[in-house]
């Protein structure tokens, strides 16, 4: 089991790049098998042209190294964090990508302004709060995770509903059952930034889609009576 979702994460973390989500190390995707409450992550620092399957962490929800001859990522606090937390979830991505980061440096959440937003997203995505000097400077990565947890809870959003979130000053992080579709969401939320984006030059008084059709676009792929694609 842990040797497939290996190559799922290897696979994941190389769909970055070749995405355009990460230039340099940036950037790291994992999954989690809940059976053995084991999750596997990208190692840290490690040039993607460099990186192999078998270079792939495996590391339990306190961090502690399982298997594996690199350290993992930098971000493992945050993943094993948003892990405890959420169960629903699967695999969880960090990326850099540039007009997602752009709202995230601005501390501007991503309103739901179209339905290429809402096919992916149940309403705006998020920035969440500002880290203070001692969440920097003590478990800053752990702090990281609670920030978007707080960010979640203290404003009602359901994170199955809403699969990403802007950790401020810094970047992305976006969810889903496992790495792919995390990464897909990934992938979403830095077209959708780069959109919104214009939509606000072009008529700030228009940025918001009405409920109505945030509603049809999203349960159109989404729920049980969801019917996009092939069954
Ligand atoms: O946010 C940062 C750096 O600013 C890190 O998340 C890097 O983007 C990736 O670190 P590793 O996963 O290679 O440790």
């Amino acid at each position: 089991m842990l040797e497939d979702i290996k190559a799922e994460v290897y696979a994941a973390n190389m769909a970055l790049p070749a995405n355009n989500l990460v230039t340099l190390t940036w950037g790291n995707v994992s999954q989690i098998d809940r059976e053995s409450g084991y999750f596997v992550i990208k190692p840290s620092g490690v040039e993607y042209d460099k990186l192999t399957v078998n270079d792939m962490v495996v590391v339990d929800l306190e961090g502690k190294v399982i298997e594996g001859n690199l350290r993992p990522s930098s971000d493992t606090a945050t993943h094993a964090y948003l892990y405890k937390m959420w169960p629903e979830i699967g695999g969880i991505v960090h990326t850099h990508s540039k007009w997602a980061v752009a709202f995230a440096q601005a501390g501007l959440p991503i309103p739901a302004a179209g339905t290429t937003h809402a096919d992916t997203f149940y309403g705006a995505v998020p920035v969440a709060d500002r880290l203070t000097k001692a969440e920097v400077d003590h478990e800053y990565e752990l702090n990281t995770g609670k920030s978007i947890v707080r960010t979640f809870v203290n404003n009602n959003i359901n994170p199955i509903a809403v699969p990403g979130v802007l950790t401020n000053d810094h970047g992305p992080f976006t969810w889903g059952k496992n790495a792919k579709e995390a990464v897909h969401n990934a992938i979403v939320l830095d077209v959708v930034a780069e959109m919104t984006y214009h939509t606000r030059q072009l008529n700030p008084e228009n940025i918001e889609v009405p409920q109505y059709l945030l509603d049809r676009h999203y349960y159109r792929k989404h729920g049980p009576n969801a019917y996009y694609g092939q069954r």
